[in-house]
């Protein structure tokens, strides 16, 4: 099976509490209804920090001003197998929308604990919560 790279974004604000910005995957694609971070697949001969900053333009309408790599995993999946970079953003210009008509939400670490999530995500976010603070 190919590998499917894809360049993924976690967005991180500070309210009263950490938050994590996610979005609803839609109805029609791979896992659709889960909560994931915004990103994409990678295009041939693009950079991962390329890929990151157009699919965050295209989904979400906002420009990552600063970011750095936090983790990367491989996951197989029945239909098909992927190699996720995660990267945090620690700055975006302008204010996310749902590009793309789909469901974004800030959420805190207890909030994202209680989404339904892709499996490939679930040590990510464990990660994200050791790193960030469970609160
Ligand atoms: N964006 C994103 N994808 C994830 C996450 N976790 C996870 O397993 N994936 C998987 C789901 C998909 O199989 C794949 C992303 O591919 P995709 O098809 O959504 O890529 P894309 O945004 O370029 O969409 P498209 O142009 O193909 O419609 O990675 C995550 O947190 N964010
Ligand atoms: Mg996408």
């Amino acid at each position: 099976m190919k590998t499917i790279e894809i360049a993924v974004g976690i967005a991180i604000r500070e309210t009263d509490s950490m938050e994590v910005l996610v979005a609803q995957r839609l109805q029609g694609s791979h896992l659709a209804g889960s909560w994931e971070f915004p990103g994409g697949k990678i295009d041939s001969g693009e950079s991962p920090e390329s890929a990151l900053v157009r699919e965050f333009s295209e989904e979400l309408a906002v420009k990552p001003t600063h970011f750095e790599m936090f983790t990367q995993i491989d996951h197989r999946y029945p239909e098909r197998e992927v190699s996720l970079s995660f990267y945090l953003v620690t700055q975006l210009d302008g204010e996310p929308v749902g590009a793309e008509g789909q469901r974004i939400a800030w959420v805190n670490m207890a909030e994202l604990a209680e989404l339904d999530v892709p499996a490939a995500n679930q040590p990510i976010i464990e990660k994200l919560q050791a790193y960030l603070g469970r609160d």
